[in-house]
């Protein structure tokens, strides 16, 4: 998953923000707009804050055996994340103070590697739903049904995650929310949301699927937190901790106790830090909407020029991936992997389903040897490149309403460097009218972007564990080879 949509300067680099939270207005509840909603949302905001989720002192009870796990230098460990996000982490923080995670006091004393909880069972998880106050529910999308892929696809284009400036926010499709929601072995019950119940309105929702990470070499059977999102006129009224828990416990009613999620906030406590990058497609378009600027002493006709692509790509028998080719995929896949601290390892039907190429949502090509190669290489997979479309809406421009992103996804250099590989996926996407091609700066990125015209944006994003300990955290981006949508 990914979180910022920061402004790119082509040649110099830029700076600021990341995620932007607007907070409640208290003004009128969503789906009603009187006076009297003004009311209901404070009752609310009080209704929320006596079901314990940090409004008050120090929120619900917790669970965790060691938080944090020791007493080592918090205050280095702060102003080695502040450093590197440019945002200081919070004195205290209500609710994850009470979570097991990793706390900035003492992240730096783990003596192995482990889970922060004391061990639990499924008997031990709480049978009932966390109370929500009266006048809302809970609720399961069915994203396989129109009607409901479209309420969820409404609240997230109307209230999901904008930059700083509130010039962009994400607008995933309903087609992309369906194929990031349903991978082998999801469950529409971690698919979940709060209705307004006199409305029926969808005010809020958070999800999971399941993921086998391997985290410093221990292969474990997760969930991927993705998607939460409160409406705005919701905001800051500790609703996100309720739906936090909830999602525990569905979870932890399935046996699963981990659980790997990216935030462009920072919270307790990130386990890497990466960055984005931009490549410029349509220069043009990107400086008129305000996502990078005519750097100084450049002309528009120079910029075009510097950014423009060569119109086919240059490796030989690169070609669209089969849903056949899984098997071979996941193999090459995994085995680059599992050179990384925090990775993703995915099955071949996990492969098939991330992977196949899907019109607008995902693309991916693979390198195939010749069948005049030698009898053991011979149409073997050897590279992979992927990424996946994330439009944006561009919010209150005149003209433009869309920026078209691509975003890499997993690729694997095998016969063909990866800058040859990553120039032909922007080579792809440019011919499909893409705007702007966006890597982190993970895996082995971070080496290739700068000479493939990529600008780094000016936002981070976090990646955190949620119970399990990793020693030697916060890693740096290189160590990580998984990609949250
Ligand atoms: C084993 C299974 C475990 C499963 C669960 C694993 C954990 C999963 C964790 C979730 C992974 C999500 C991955 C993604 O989807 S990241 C994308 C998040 N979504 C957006 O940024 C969309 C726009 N923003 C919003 O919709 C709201 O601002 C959200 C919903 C984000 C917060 O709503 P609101 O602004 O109305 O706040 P509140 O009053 O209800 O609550 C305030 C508390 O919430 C903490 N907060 C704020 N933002 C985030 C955030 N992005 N992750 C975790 N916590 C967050 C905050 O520090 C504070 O806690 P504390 O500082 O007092 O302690």
């Amino acid at each position: 998953m990914t979180k910022t949509k920061e402004k790119e300067a082509p040649e110099a680099p830029s700076a600021a923000g990341e995620a932007a939270s607007t907070s409640g207005s208290g003004a009128a509840a969503p789906g009603s707009g009187s006076a009297a909603n003004a009311e209901l949302v404070a009752r609310v905001q009080a209704q929320l804050a006596a079901l314990g989720t940090g409004a008050g002192a120090s929120g619900s009870g917790s669970t965790a055996v060691v938080p944090g796990g020791g007493g080592g230098s918090g205050s280095g460990v702060r102003a080695a994340i502040a450093k590197q996000t440019k945002t200081k982490p919070k004195e205290r923080y209500a609710f994850w103070e009470t979570q097991p995670v990793v706390q900035f006091d003492g992240a730096g004393d783990a003596q192995e590697d482990g889970p922060i909880d004391k061990p639990k069972t499924v008997g031990d998880v709480r049978q009932e739903p966390y109370p929500l106050p009266d006048s809302f529910e809970w609720c399961e999308a069915d994203v396989c049904d129109a009607a409901q892929v479209r309420e969820v696809y409404e609240l997230l284009s109307l209230n999901y995650v904008e930059d700083d400036d509130a010039m962009f926010r994400f607008n995933y499709s309903r087609e992309f929310l369906q194929w990031a929601l349903q991978p082998p072995g999801f469950r529409r019950d971690w698919h979940v949301g709060v209705r307004v119940k006199a409305s029926r309105k969808l005010v809020a929702f958070i999800s999971a699927i399941p993921a086998t990470v391997v985290a410093a070499g221990k292969s474990l059977p997760m969930v991927e937190i993705n998607f939460l999102c409160v409406h705005k006129k919701l905001r800051s009224k500790r609703l996100a901790p309720v739906m936090i828990k909830e999602i525990t416990r569905r979870v932890n009613l399935c046996d699963i106790w981990q659980a790997a999620y990216t935030a462009g906030v920072v919270l307790p406590m990130p386990v890497a830090v990466c960055r984005y990058w931009h490549r410029s497609l349509n220069p043009k378009k990107l400086i008129e909407i305000g996502f990078s600027s005519l750097a100084p002493r450049m002309t528009m006709a120079r910029t075009i020029k510097l950014y423009k692509l060569p119109p086919t790509p240059a490796t030989a028998g690169l070609r669209p991936m089969r849903p056949s080719d899984s098997p071979a995929v996941a193999a090459l896949l995994n085995s680059y992997l599992a050179r990384f601290k925090v990775a993703q390892h995915f099955t071949a039907d996990e492969v098939e389903h991330w992977l196949s190429p899907r019109e607008m949502v995902v693309d991916c090509y693979v390198v195939e040897a010749p069948s005049s190669g030698s009898a053991s290489t011979s149409g073997q997979i050897t590279d992979v490149v992927s990424f996946y479309t994330l439009p944006s809406s561009v919010l209150g421009h005149p003209e433009h309403k869309e920026l078209r992103a691509a975003y890499m996804f997993y690729t694997v250099p095998g016969s063909v460097p990866l800058p040859q590989l990553l120039q032909d996926a922007m080579v792809l996407a440019a011919s499909k009218g893409y705007d702007v091609f966006n890597a982190l700066d993970l895996m082995e990125n971070q080496a290739v972007l700068k000479d493939l015209k990529f600008g780094v944006g000016d936002g981070t994003l976090q990646y955190y564990l949620y119970n399990w300990r990793v020693r030697g955290v916060p890693f740096g981006a290189p160590d990580v080879g998984l990609i949250l949508l």
